[in-house]
């Protein structure tokens, strides 16, 4: 297809569960794109997790045949984006490969605030954004108030949204002719020298490094030289194509088109996302603005529980970063633990997902310590460190300022809920910024510490408002704290693993906190476990495991054999996830005790 006006790029924002995927799936069936059976499972969520905990988290993109009422054939490249506050950065690569986003918002539920900042990301990027209302199915749609709310809170038109039902199909065709109608088509020089976006790259097993592109101008197909602007390095292109949703090569790929591109490169670093290819005919061509680089927000340190998985270990991660960029990790050791490896992430979720994938995919038994933030650590010699390990704190005597990590945190949150939201961003150490009071909700504006948002914010904002508060948050600056280690001591020894970073005024109610958890965590053993909590040389809190009195064993009465040994089996799984530390046995659960403590 030629006819750039017969193209429309675009993504759909939507916050998790508003109906992304199952819009999605109808547009692929309204285009033919699947049989029935094939759309039994939806099609975009691509990865097992993904399914699996129903999330999207890769980019992914679907080119769709659309017959319109103008008797028209219209190409519709549909670019899929994360809903994800962990995953937020892939978004605005999604949309720069497009000229319009489609805005979902559940009917019944209203505003969230991360479709909101989505949304701002969009319009800053210059894009046509179209309300759509889904679940109008639902009884309790309020359709009327819903778009008021897009008005007030986005401040787009919303007067005429499109409604729909993504379930039932109702309206879903009005959708697609409004698309065709109010996003514009993609502009760009077919005989101009190429200039194509990669808006992802990923690893497959049997084709190498595939890397989706937004053609910008020109044209590329099989058998041409392409050049990484980036690296300068040329390589042979092996196919291109479209995923539709199944992979489909065609002849080539022009200007204003998104698809796949196989050029026998080895590894996404050889292909990086954000960068511009052109023909190695053409070296000259500008270099299109790419995105920003993500930073991992989260670290912590992952250690085999037996010492001679380490080297799988290290071949799973290296396997894992083929198709994961935002994935960084370096050898870590630990005296406690042993060799693994600190690894940065995203955020929490972006954390359990691949610690999930190491454990069933490369079938690793891995401990986990606390995630933590990155401190900014100014020294007495005017040194400045970033501190991603607790236990690579410098001794307090070296330290002139310690600094934390500030978000600035949006909420959206109801009326009623209003009161419980502060409450709780006040305990977490927050400032209020702003505070907008937009119909039925508020929106307010909050500066708290990274490390109180990364663990546990987003599920008590929830649970204070009955799970109708929403959040998007973003970095914004280091700033100087009252900061300080808190050891934790089993038997009387340090344990590095353990350690974290806590504000002054917490550390003693943190410390109290963190021992009876752990009290309850850590099994009892042939003696008496002592844990304790330190802050500098002083104790601040102190808890006992007592000793186990009798054997286990004692309980089979000495006859049943195989009892006997389904009980040692048994004990066996159970410790699977145990270090020994010293002489006491510690389970995961422990080292992440800190995440369990209700503060
Ligand atoms: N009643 C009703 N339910 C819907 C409608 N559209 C989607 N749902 C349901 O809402 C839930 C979430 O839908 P998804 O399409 O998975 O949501 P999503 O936004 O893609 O979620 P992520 O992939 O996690 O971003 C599912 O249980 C859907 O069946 C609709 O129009 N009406």
């Amino acid at each position: 297809m030629s006819d750039l006006s017969l193209i429309r790029n675009f993504s759909i924002i939507a916050h998790i569960d508003h109906g992304k995927s199952t819009l999605a799936d109808r547009f692929i069936q309204i285009c033919g794109g699947l049989s029935e059976r094939e759309m039994a499972a939806q099609v975009l969520d691509s990865m097992d997790l993904e399914r699996e905990r129903g999330i999207t988290i890769k980019a992914h993109s679907v080119t769709l045949h659309y017959n319109a009422k103008d008797g028209k054939t219209y190409q519709l490249n549909f670019i899929d984006t994360p809903g994800h506050v962990d995953f937020h950065y892939e978004v605005s690569r999604s949309l720069a490969a497009c000229e319009g986003a489609l805005l979902v918002v559940d009917a019944a539920q209203g505003v969230e605030a991360q479709s909101v900042a989505n949304c701002y990301t969009a319009i800053e990027q210059g894009l046509e954004v179209m309300p759509v209302l889904n679940k109008i199915d639902l009884p309790q749609a309020e359709p009327e108030r819903v778009a008021a709310e897009i008005e007030s809170v986005i401040g787009i038109d919303a007067t005429d949204a499109v409604v729909c039902s993504a379930k039932s199909g109702l309206g879903v065709e009005d959708v697609l002719e409004r698309l065709i109608e109010v996003i514009p088509a993609p502009v760009g020089e077919i005989d101009a020298p190429l200039q194509a976006l990669i808006i992802d790259s990923w690893f497959d097993n049997y084709l190498g490094v595939v890397s989706l592109v937004r053609v910008k101008q020109g044209r590329i197909k099989k058998g041409d030289k392409v050049l990484v602007k980036s690296t300068g390095r040329v390589h042979q292109v092996d196919s291109v194509g479209v995923f539709n949703p199944k992979h489909t090569e065609t002849a080539d790929l022009k200007a204003g088109e998104v698809g796949f591109i196989i050029a026998g490169i080895k590894d996404i670093h050889g292909a990086p996302v954000g960068d511009t290819l052109t023909l190695s005919s053409t070296p000259d061509v500008e270099m299109l603005p790419g995105f920003q680089k993500v930073q991992p927000q989260v670290f912590a340190g992952l250690f085999p529980v037996s010492s001679d998985d380490f080297e799988d270990f290290r071949d799973a991660l290296e396997k894992l970063t083929l198709n994961d960029a935002a994935l960084q990790y370096e050898p870590e050791s630990s005296d406690a633990l042993g060799f693994g490896f600190r690894i940065g992430f995203l955020g929490m979720l972006h954390m359990e997902i691949i610690q999930e994938r190491l454990e069933r995919e490369y079938d690793l038994d891995l401990i986990t310590t606390a995630p933590t933030v990155v401190f900014e650590v100014v020294k007495k010699d005017g040194e400045i460190i970033y501190v991603d390990n607790p236990s690579r704190l410098p001794d307090p005597a070296l330290i002139e300022e310690m600094r934390e990590p500030i978000v600035r945190a949006n909420i959206l949150v109801p009326q009623d809920h209003l009161g419980s939201v502060i409450t709780l961003c006040v305990e977490k150490r927050g400032v209020q910024r702003d505070m907008v009071f937009l119909g039925s909700q508020v929106q307010v504006a909050y500066d708290l510490p990274m490390n109180e948002v990364v663990l546990d914010f987003f599920d008590r904002l929830k649970s204070v408002s009955r799970g109708y508060a929403s959040l998007d948050y973003a970095f914004d600056r280091f700033q100087a704290a009252r900061l300080v280690r808190l050891d934790v001591l089993i038997n009387n020894e340090k344990v590095d693993a353990l350690a974290l970073i806590v504000h002054r005024d917490n550390a003693a109610f943190k410390g109290r906190q963190l021992v009876e958890k752990m009290k309850e965590l850590i099994p009892r053993q042939m003696f008496d476990v002592a844990i304790q909590a330190a802050m500098g040389g002083q104790i601040v809190a102190r808890s006992t495991v007592k000793a186990l009195r009798k054997n286990v064993l004692a309980k089979c009465y000495g006859g049943d054999a195989s009892r006997k040994k389904k009980l040692l089996e048994k004990q066996k799984a159970g410790k699977k996830r145990m270090k020994q530390v010293g002489n006491v046995e510690i389970p995961q659960e422990a080292f992440l005790a800190v995440l369990k403590v209700d503060n």
